[in-house]
């Protein structure tokens, strides 16, 4: 692709115009530093980091370097990309799950290894919201600050391929039990990042293989289109039409609150490892063993309102308790949190595909949101494997509590103090 070009016009043209969403009028200082790289005045480490440091996720970094008229200044910053990315990234704890079957395996080759130049790493793997965040320690920081920029970070490749209008229901895993043959990759390398104390996001911990499984066994589990009802969706044919309606049980929202022995075990495990990854990383992140799990699956664009997760009176009284570890599957979210209602500032972290947040601890009660499900943000792989959407599973561990249905949606808790 040469400059001049239809396609590099289009793209650059597009490039832009993300760029200058994402970063507002933080734009033109991008644009120098960028002038300065292309100039020799500054190094491809410098440029990198900046770019990081004002948020620009390593997609849009990469098409920005695909798209850089001078080839020897293209391959410069490439060639940097692929062999030293993991050299410009703030210094983080490096974590990778355990194989989840027991067994050790290899590493899958990183991306230089492997030859192949991707356009765009999975979005487990990008660093969106940390980067202005890491020159203090995150006990350190205040809320984070560019969250509103983030919002508008673009996928550039999330055209099409959609999986509306399906005529049957998606895939669904055979065997509740968990087949090792969903796990056979190895899991993703999770980069933790503490948001302050007790509130720890695992960046990208599950691997591809374990978002599939999950989301297929999430609408297996959920469906309520049959006799049983009570799942999180239906997908109605009425008066046999040929296009099947997908209705989810709150609108843009669909909820499921069931004990953790109505789902595989398999759910429960990847949990406890979510937790020991975070629990080495923070001491503050408390012990749970789930009790109950809890389904969302957002449209795009929808929200859930900002609330607590304060099942237990106890617990509100004592500001603590145990550990909620959440996923994301699909589309990212922007998930707002602070430490009372009354709180004018609130922190924003984006979720991505894979993210793992867990808050316990001092964190356990804070106040929460998601605050919009941000569309075009689909991992390629999971096209065609889960509808468009975002999948929370969330684990919560709420002791001797049984959950009280006839409160749904709202996930209350009655605890029978009675004994004998
Ligand atoms: O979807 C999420 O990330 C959060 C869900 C949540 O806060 C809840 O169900 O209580
Ligand atoms: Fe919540």
């Amino acid at each position: 692709m040469e400059q001049g070009d239809p396609d590099h016009k289009r793209r650059t043209k597009t490039l832009i115009g993300n760029l200058k969403s994402i970063l507002g009028e933080k734009y033109s200082d991008f644009k120098a530093e960028s002038i300065r790289f292309q100039h020799g005045e500054t190094s491809a480490n410098e440029y990198l980091k900046t770019a990081r440091t004002l948020l620009i996720a390593d997609d849009v970094l990469r098409e920005m370097a695909l798209l850089l008229p001078h080839t020897e200044k293209r391959s410069e910053l490439l060639k940097f990309m692929d062999l030293g990315i993991e050299a410009s990234k703030p210094s983080q704890q490096i974590l990778r799950c355990p194989p989840s079957d027991g067994v050790k395996r290899s590493d899958t080759k990183s991306t230089h290894q492997s030859g192949s130049l991707r356009y765009r790493p999975s979005a487990g793997e990008e660093p969106t919201l940390h980067c202005s965040a890491q020159q203090k320690p995150a006990h350190q920081r205040g809320p984070l600050r560019y969250e509103a920029s983030a919002e508008e970070v673009p996928t550039l490749d999330c055209s099409a391929q959609q999986v509306r209008g399906r005529s049957t229901h998606l895939p669904t895993a055979s065997n509740s039990a968990a087949p090792s043959a969903h796990f056979a990759a190895p899991r993703k390398k999770a980069r933790v990042q503490v948001l302050q104390p007790g509130l720890v996001l695992l960046k990208g911990a599950l691997d591809i293989a374990t978002q599939i499984y999950l989301v297929q066994e999430a609408f297996r589990l959920g469906d309520g289109s049959n006799e049983s009802g009570g799942g999180f969706y239906s997908e109605e044919n009425p008066e046999e039409r040929a296009t099947p309606c997908f209705k989810l049980n709150m609108g843009s929202r669909g909820r499921l609150i069931d004990t953790i022995q109505s789902f595989p075990d398999r759910f429960r495990e990847i949990c406890l490892e979510c937790l020991q990854q975070g629990m080495a990383a923070d001491e503050n992140l408390t012990e749970m063993d789930p009790t109950t799990l809890l389904l969302n699956f957002y449209k795009e664009n929808a929200e859930f309102k900002w609330h607590k997760d304060s099942e237990d009176p106890e617990l509100v009284r004592q500001r603590l308790g145990k550990t909620i570890v959440s996923f994301t599957v699909g589309l990212s979210a922007n998930f707002g949190y602070k430490m009372s209602f009354e709180s004018e500032e609130h922190g924003t972290v984006r979720l991505d595909s894979g993210d793992v947040l867990l808050f316990g601890g001092p964190s356990r009660m804070i106040v929460h949101s998601v605050l919009r499900v941000i569309p075009k943000t689909m991992p390629p792989q999971l096209r065609g494997k889960m509808r468009t959407g975002r999948l929370n599973v969330t684990f919560r561990d709420v002791g001797c509590g049984s959950i009280d249905v006839t409160q749904f949606p709202r996930y209350r808790v009655s605890y029978d103090t009675e004994t004998g």
